[in-house]
């Protein structure tokens, strides 16, 4: 196994020259202007939005306090929780009926806590829903495979945290939460589209819509809209600077009765030329997603038969081909959107609209559901809604918040794990190679990233330190696999380990962070 994978990192004359000096010093220098800019931003901050309450619209009584348009993972769990906390609430969904989608069917235990937290834990309990305690890695290169139990760390241990995620159908999951607030009497329910914001004097202070089968416009007006209309988002071009990127596009079908590798273990394999996710959603459905970078081959049925069946694990092998002949295969992009301050009075953002990563980690619920708990918490403490200026500056913490809680980490473990599961380039091929090798060594090395990618401690430094441990590893790697008077090629190949590694990982962090020095 050593062997092969020294001979993956073979080096040759023409990868010494890919290097030229000129590009080195450009990201020198790159970096250098960077640390500047951010000072001189730092200290040359632009005045804070300033918004005169007078200059709002006089909202009856009959309006509501919160508009929610869209009612998926954000929207639903958002408005039985407003309304629990005494609001007025009306959401705006385009259609009542149970989605029927590949998105959003892995919840993370960080984010079943955070579901459990807002007192929405039984949407996962009467769907059929499939407990996942781990993952079970595959590496087609080596032909081995690491098991990657969940585990609550130690510091998290007090905070009583459940260990487990829950893997469901989307559609099932949605209609609970949908139920949940459909059943408070303060929330209205209007099955339609939002087609407009409505802006008096620089504040957003409703939303026209069309019901669903009708053609006329209607309008309503609340102190503030929650923005929640998923990754297609009509209302983001206009509110977030940010714009939308696609990583890839996940290729999906269900397979039936299909064995595990490892009871409740939802499975990685790792194969050519990117990943594919296997989980179980339901008694007898388990849910396939096949990676595909650029263009979506024609022929579909012929691309999954012929290239990714014979590279999956025997035991998926069989339902995998029944799936793709007798069932019906699907596509959706795999989006990235990093966040962005929007200070817009009566408007806030949230969920896909407003930050998306690869879905690989399956994260994006856990991300939603937790900025829906910060959001409860901030608006707690203001009794009216239409004190702009302290929901702006709630916003402020918020971003702070979410940043140090959940965001940062599963936004950018998302997107680099990506990049290294998908690795186009011989030093990203060697730092996958390490990364399987470094789960195989167990203890924190599993513990540690396995605690972020379950979002039970997802912390930021954890993060960028196993992550610079997986290239340390590989240029380890690296060293066992020349000979000793080879040494400028053991130093060429560890440097340039470390810079794809600092290229993949500095980029997704000043995306992170970049929020908060301009809010
Ligand atoms: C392929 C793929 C797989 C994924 N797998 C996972 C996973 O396993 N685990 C995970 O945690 N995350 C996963 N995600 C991400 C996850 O699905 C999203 O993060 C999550 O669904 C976002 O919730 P949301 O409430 O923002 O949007 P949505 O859940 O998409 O809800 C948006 C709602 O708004 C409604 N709407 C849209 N426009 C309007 C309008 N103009 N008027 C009225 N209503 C409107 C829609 O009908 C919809 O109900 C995946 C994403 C992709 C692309």
């Amino acid at each position: 196994m050593i062997s092969s994978f020294i001979k993956g990192g073979e080096w040759t004359f023409s990868q010494y020259s890919q290097l030229s000096l000129s590009t080195i010093s450009v990201y020198a220098v790159g970096i250098t202007l960077i640390f500047f800019t951010t000072a001189l931003l730092m200290m040359f901050r632009p005045k804070k939005v300033r918004v005169n309450k007078s200059n709002g619209r006089v909202f009856s009584k009959d309006d509501p306090e919160i508009i929610i348009i869209g009612s998926g993972v954000a929207g639903s769990a958002m408005a039985t929780v407003f309304a629990r906390d005494g609001r007025k609430v009306t959401v705006i969904e385009r259609d009542l009926k149970e989605p029927d989608r590949i998105v959003g069917e892995l919840l993370q235990p960080g984010g079943l806590n955070a579901l459990i937290k807002l007192g929405l834990g039984d949407c996962v309990k009467e769907i059929d829903a499939h407990k996942i305690s781990g993952y079970v890695l595959h590496s087609l290169d080596s032909k081995s495979e690491v098991v990657i139990p969940y585990s609550v760390c130690e510091e998290s241990l007090g905070q009583k945290l459940n260990a487990d995620g829950a893997a469901f159908h989307h559609g099932r999951f949605i209609m609970a939460l949908r139920e949940q607030a459909m059943k408070e009497p303060n929330v209205t329910y209007v099955e339609g589209t939002a087609t407009k914001l409505i802006e008096e004097n620089g504040i957003v202070t409703g939303v026209q819509y069309k019901l669903k089968n009708e053609e006329e416009s209607k309008e309503v007006y609340a102190p503030l809209t929650f923005v929640v209309d998923g990754c297609f988002s009509k209302f983001r071009k206009e509110l977030v600077k940010e714009s939308v990127k696609v990583t890839s596009h996940f290729v999906g079908l269900l397979m039936h009765h299909c064995p595990q590798k490892k009871s409740n273990h939802a499975e990685i394999v790792l194969m050519t030329p990117s990943p594919v996710l296997v989980y179980q959603i339901s008694s007898d459905c388990t849910r396939v997603l096949v990676d595909i970078k650029g263009v979506l081959p024609k022929n579909m049925k012929e691309y999954l038969l012929d290239n990714v069946c014979p590279q999956l694990p025997e035991h998926i092998q069989e339902p995998f081909k029944d799936g793709v002949i007798n069932g019906r295969i699907r596509s959706m992009p795999n989006s990235y959107l990093p966040p962005s301050p929007i200070e817009r009075p009566g408007v806030l953002v949230l969920g896909d609209a407003y930050n998306m990563r690869h879905p690989l980690t399956g994260g994006g619920m856990s991300v939603c559901l937790n900025d829906v708990f910060i959001w409860r918490d901030l608006l707690k403490t203001i009794p009216d809604l239409t004190d702009y200026e302290s929901i702006i500056k709630s916003l402020r913490v918020f971003h702070l918040r979410r940043k140090n809680t959940h965001s940062f980490v599963v936004n950018v473990l998302a997107n680099a794990l990506y990049e290294l599961f998908s690795a186009d380039n011989t030093y990203l091929v060697s730092m996958k190679r390490a990364c399987l090798e470094y789960f195989k060594l167990g203890g924190e090395c599993v513990a540690g990233p396995v605690s972020l990618l379950s979002v039970l401690n997802p912390k930021p430094h954890i993060l960028v330190g196993h992550f610079f441990a997986v290239a340390l590893y590989a240029v380890y790697y690296v060293f066992l696999s020349e000979p000793f008077w080879a040494i400028h090629r053991v130093l060429y190949r560890s440097f340039m380990i470390f810079f794809t590694a600092c290229t993949i990982l500095f980029p997704l962090i000043w995306a992170e962070t970049k929020t908060l020095l301009f809010t």
